[in-house]
């Protein structure tokens, strides 16, 4: 399998946060999720991959390739999809492919058009009269246009009503069934992780805490629930995080099965969400999430 991108040992500092010893691959052809608390690092992580930023140690390689010497062609072939800010507020999608257009090698007029009609976009109405599903879906049009292999999307569901939100994802999933495509996406709705993320990476504090499979980490964790007294020195190393109450406790575990061997029917294992994981994590007494 393919990386698009690849970070080795990647370091970025700023006064008051730093991103450290990050290692991440993207597989190639597939949906990953970037998931992680407000500050955890992603936009800072996604600009490295624009180089918008540069690292301070470590290595970048998009398409196997470094920026350096390489930038005009790693930018023809990815696409970062913006929610607002991109265009001339007062431009029209006509005047924006204009511009747009002659830019890219692989500019395609035929597919501009043909995503303009699918997303029903007004091509005469200036963008600042767009509302900020339009304003994405216009962005998405753009990178499909220049076909671009890599989409990057920083939060493209926040803000968006449920069935809007729901058609954007349709349209994702749509957009990546050839293969040919790697989509990217950072997002706090953990719920359209679920529904369309082959792949998920998350951050927390500046640091990558898993970059794994949607299957693998549903299989991994879980939220387990039993009575105080089967707590000890060795079974609390099965949990990241523990909560007590006076009806028992509930954990996470990043090791389902060793606990369903360790503590069997002696208490409830259930599947644990994104959301789940993200929350123990939090407040996680170890950083082997
Ligand atoms: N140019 C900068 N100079 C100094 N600090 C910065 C800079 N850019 C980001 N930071 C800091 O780095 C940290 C991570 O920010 P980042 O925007 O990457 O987080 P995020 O995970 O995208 O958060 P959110 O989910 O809230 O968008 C924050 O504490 C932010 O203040």
């Amino acid at each position: 399998m393919k990386n698009i991108v690849e970070f080795k040992n990647v370091t970025k500092c700023f006064k008051d946060f730093s991103l450290e010893n990050i290692n991440l691959q993207i597989k190639q052809g597939y949906v990953t999720g970037f998931v992680g608390a407000n500050g955890a690092g992603k936009s800072t992580t996604m600009k490295l991959m624009m180089n918008l930023l540069q690292a301070d140690t470590g290595e970048v390689k998009i398409f196997g390739m470094d920026y350096a010497g390489n930038e005009k062609e790693i930018k023809e072939r990815m696409g970062f999809v913006y929610d607002s800010n991109v265009f001339y507020e007062s431009l029209n999608l006509k005047d924006i492919r204009r511009i747009i257009a002659p830019a890219y090698k692989n500019w395609d007029d035929k597919t501009f058009y043909n995503y303009i009609k699918i997303f029903e976009l007004p091509l005469n109405k200036a963008i600042k009269t767009f509302s900020k599903g339009m304003q994405m879906k216009a962005s998405l049009a753009m990178a499909l246009s220049h076909d671009a292999e890599f989409i990057m999307m920083d939060e493209p569901t926040a803000g968006l009503d449920p069935v809007f939100r729901r058609e954007l994802l349709d349209i994702l999933q749509e957009i990546m069934e050839d293969g040919r495509r790697t989509l990217f996406f950072s997002t706090h709705i953990t719920s359209d992780l679920e529904r369309i993320a082959d792949y998920i990476t998350f951050i927390q504090k500046g640091k990558i805490l898993f970059n794994d499979s949607m299957q693998n980490v549903q299989d991994r964790y879980a939220l387990v629930k039993g009575s105080i007294d089967l707590l000890n020195q060795d079974t609390e190393k099965l949990f990241i995080k523990t909560e007590r109450s006076s009806y028992g406790f509930q954990a996470l575990t990043n090791d389902a099965a060793e606990v369903k061997i360790l503590l069997g029917d002696r208490v409830v294992v259930e599947e644990a969400t994104l959301e789940d994981i993200m929350f123990y994590a939090k407040g996680a007494k170890h950083q082997n999430v």
